[in-house]
């Protein structure tokens, strides 16, 4: 698969893949032991022991069957690993994720449809339900679905200059409950209400005042600076009884979501494969 191994590096390496990272994000060629064909990154600082996990589908980190898969693979291997903490990001300067690819989207096969929803799900239950603590450090624009993931993080710092929100409305994609449920356990019913009916899609300021985001960073290495430092008040927090008090506030949620997953499907499926969405996906690839 194409998921890098998750291995915990000496120090050093932790210091040869930032400036690997880095030379990426400049264009520049690098010899380290990279693998360029990979969907997510996972790595692990060694210090503090919080595993970034980095999308890495460029040139919009859309996502398609095959990046879900490898992020829901990632997630796995941060839980098994026993991770002090988590953050979220993507390696394309200026972009977290577009959201979903229309390609996978538009005259989709329903089978892969239906899977592509069914990873998606677990995903979501990885992650929303994750006992270690959790941050996405959004580097860039962030429309749709990847919003999605970064407010199922219990922290979130973005780029100033960068849009934040759930625009399916624009598409005529209604939103999933899921979706709904998540974005309310963050901003108030209200301001979800207002935020999925009218696809809006939020500047940093906006996203700041509403508090779908918590800090506003300067850029990329402020926002993951701002993560970590997060991700460092739990630091002298015994895990197990914070992951329990997390996932006790979560419980709910969860158990609606796990009770309606077939449901949820069927109306994803629904959908998407609805006419005015479908030309909706085809106006965006010009069909
Ligand atoms: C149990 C739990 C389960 C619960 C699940 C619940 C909820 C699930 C989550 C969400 C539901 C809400 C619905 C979401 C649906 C979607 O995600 S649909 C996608 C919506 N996204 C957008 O509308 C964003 C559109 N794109 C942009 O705004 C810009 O591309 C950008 C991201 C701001 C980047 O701009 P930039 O100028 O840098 O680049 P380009 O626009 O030139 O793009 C480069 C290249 O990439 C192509 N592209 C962009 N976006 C997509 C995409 N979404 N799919 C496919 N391709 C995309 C673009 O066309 C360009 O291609 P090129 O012309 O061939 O170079």
């Amino acid at each position: 698969m194409l998921l890098r191994q998750f291995t915990r590096a000496p120090n050093n390496m932790n210091l040869i893949r930032r400036i690997a990272t880095n030379a990426i994000l400049k264009n520049q060629t690098v010899t380290t032991n990279i693998d360029y064909n990979q969907l997510v990154l996972v790595d692990v600082n060694d210090k503090n022991g919080y595993a970034t996990v980095t999308l890495n589908r460029p040139p919009v980190n859309s996502f398609n069957l095959e990046l879900m898969m490898a992020l829901s693979r990632a997630l796995d291997q941060v839980e098994r690993n026993n991770s002090r903490g988590m953050i979220l990001t993507s390696i394309i300067p200026n972009i977290f994720s577009t959201g979903f690819d229309i390609r996978e989207l538009y005259q989709a096969d329903e089978r892969r449809l239906r899977e592509f929803w069914s990873v998606l799900q677990d995903c979501w239950f990885k992650l929303y339900g994750s006992t270690y603590p959790t941050a996405a450090s959004i580097n860039g624009h962030n429309p749709a679905a990847g919003c999605f993931f970064a407010l199922c993080c219990e922290y979130r710092a973005m780029v100033r200059n960068s849009k934040l929100g759930i625009s399916g409305a624009r598409l005529g994609i209604s939103i999933p409950l899921p979706m709904i449920y998540t974005m309310r356990s963050v901003i108030s019913t209200r301001q979800t209400e207002l935020a999925l009916t009218t696809g809006t899609l939020f500047t940093s300021d906006d996203a700041l005042k509403v508090g779908l985001i918590d800090d506003i960073a300067t850029d990329r290495s402020d926002a993951f600076a701002k993560c970590e430092a997060f991700l460092d008040r739990f630091k002298d927090i015994p895990p197990v009884s914070r992951g329990y008090t997390k996932r006790s506030v979560r419980q709910k949620d969860m158990e609606e979501i796990a009770a309606n997953r077939q449901r949820d499907t069927d109306e994803f499926v629904r959908a998407v494969l609805n006419p005015e969405a479908q030309s909706s996906f085809a106006a965006f690839l010009g069909k």
